[in-house]
């Protein structure tokens, strides 16, 4: 008999494929998760939510990820069930969690009604339901997340691994990108802000039909691999993963520096977006429906390099240093901004291309130096606790910026379209997210030096010769 000397993922076509379909479902999420950002202005005035409000609820994304440690055991799942069972039900439960907030923020049942949150804190039922259904879309996102990335690494190990991982970001920053750029105008031309979420809701169905398709690829991948063991007389020495083994991962000092560069990294990041488009109308004077578009030049950038600097991490190596120039880049943005005379808009989109590529760079080389940290039977649960150490951030710090806001940079009132909303000075939150970069650097370093003293292999190129 004629021996198998190709798998399914040996096929460019096959693996590239794969890579579409799950990146797809990526950027279904990444939608859901951005949209609302360049709403807040409108949550003010249409819902009367103040910044604290708006933060409560930015934060609720990683409420369960983080107390429920449901980001954990989604990465326990991942590593026992496999890709297609945690993929599915981290699909599904981002299509239910969109739905409640959805409800949430459309009905008028809710109008008028507080609740005790935990006996103790009083909020609108409105927006605690609409942060509830965020929260349990926080999860299925997040397990989305690290699912596609083991799935990156089962077709792409030894081949085009950090472009591949590059432009699945690539494709979910579209997501965060469409967002930005097109919840105002749908929300205006739809007639409520509840509109563009609806949307997104449509998109996550069909994030999850199309990794409901990945699925059927994923079975052939594994049938071919096993064929090809057996023809080939591979004994798979891979050992089943063990609960035991976060131990394994958590006593990992690189692990740690990873995930503590994430942390700080993303929070100077994800949560700065969430309120840039307010940034921009208060110190850069931009006309609220326009705020979005420059924030959303951030993601646009990251579309074309993240990849392109995956690719260079994939044939040249050099992973550690591209993580810190990445970070440096982050100081120095964040320090320009937090400069209050320098408020011209052309200075603003600069700094965003500026940080496009810093928060290409860093990802780009991130993500993909994981799995020279920790074997492949347990990459589900490294890559979930590092989620799971970076939501603390992805929650906590959207918050703080929020409670910071109303409480020391309320620098007066302004009427908006009949309602009178507060205007903000934001030098002392850009201050705080420079000091997260400053933080990300040290880490960055500390990281280079674990892979010099380790031999882990960051600086090495990808690709096997
Ligand atoms: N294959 C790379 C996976 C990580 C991508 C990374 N995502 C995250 O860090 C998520 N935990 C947070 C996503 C928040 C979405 N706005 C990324 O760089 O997007």
């Amino acid at each position: 008999m004629e021996k198998i000397r190709q798998t399914l993922r040996d096929h460019a076509w096959a693996r590239w494929t794969a890579l579409g379909i799950v990146a797809f479902t990526m950027l279904t999420g990444y939608y859901l998760t951005d949209v609302m950002a360049p709403l807040k202005g409108l949550l003010e005035q249409q819902l009367s939510w103040d910044s604290s409000e708006y933060g409560f609820f930015t934060s609720a994304y990683g409420w369960f990820n983080v107390f429920l440690f449901m980001l954990i055991i989604g990465g326990i799942i991942l590593d026992k069930m496999g890709v297609r069972f945690t993929g599915l039900s981290a699909a599904v439960i981002m299509v239910l969690g969109t739905a409640i907030k959805y409800w949430a923020v459309s009905t008028h049942s809710l109008d008028g009604q507080t609740w005790n949150i935990l006996w103790l804190f009083p909020m609108k039922a409105q927006v605690f339901m609409a942060a509830l259904g965020y929260a349990i879309f926080g999860v299925g996102v997040e397990v989305a997340g690290i699912t596609v990335s083991k799935i990156i690494v089962k077709w792409f190990k030894g081949k085009e691994l950090a472009l591949a991982m590059g432009l699945e970001m690539a494709t979910a920053r579209m997501g965060t990108a469409l967002a930005l750029a097109t919840s105002v105008p749908l929300a205006k031309s739809l007639g409520h802000v509840s509109k563009p979420i609806l949307v997104c809701l449509i998109l996550l169905v069909i994030g999850l039909i199309a990794f409901f398709i990945y699925t059927f690829m994923d079975k052939k991948l594994d049938a071919s691999q096993a064929e090809f063991d057996k023809q080939n007389n591979v004994v798979n020495e891979e050992e089943e993963f063990k609960v035991s083994d976060i131990f394994k991962i958590v006593t990992n000092k690189g692990w740690w520096y990873i995930a503590i560069l994430c942390v700080l990294f993303y929070s100077a990041v994800f949560p700065f977006l969430k309120y840039a488009a307010d940034l921009m109308v208060n110190k850069f004077g931009v006309q609220e429906s326009l705020a979005g578009t420059i924030p959303a030049m951030l993601p646009f950038g990251t579309i074309l390099l993240t990849p392109l600097f995956g690719n260079i991490y994939d044939r040249k190596g050099k992973g550690a240093t591209i993580m810190l120039i990445g970070s440096l880049l982050l100081i120095f943005v964040h320090g320009m901004f937090s400069i209050p005379f320098l408020n011209h808009w052309i200075i603003a989109i600069i700094l965003i291309v500026i940080l496009g590529i810093g928060f290409s760079l860093v990802p780009s080389a991130m993500w993909p130096s994981v799995p020279k940290i920790i074997p492949e039977n347990q990459l589900g649960t490294a890559y979930s606790l590092i989620f799971w150490v970076q939501n603390w951030g992805l929650m906590g710090v959207p918050a703080l910026i929020g409670w910071v806001l109303d409480k020391y940079c309320v620098t007066g009132q302004k009427v908006v379209e009949g309602v009178t909303v507060n205007t903000y000075n934001y030098t002392l939150p850009m201050l705080i997210f420079t000091s997260l970069g400053v933080l990300a650097l040290i880490f960055a370093f500390l990281l280079k030096a674990e892979d010099k003293k380790k031999g882990y292999g960051l600086e090495l190129p990808n690709i096997e010769k």
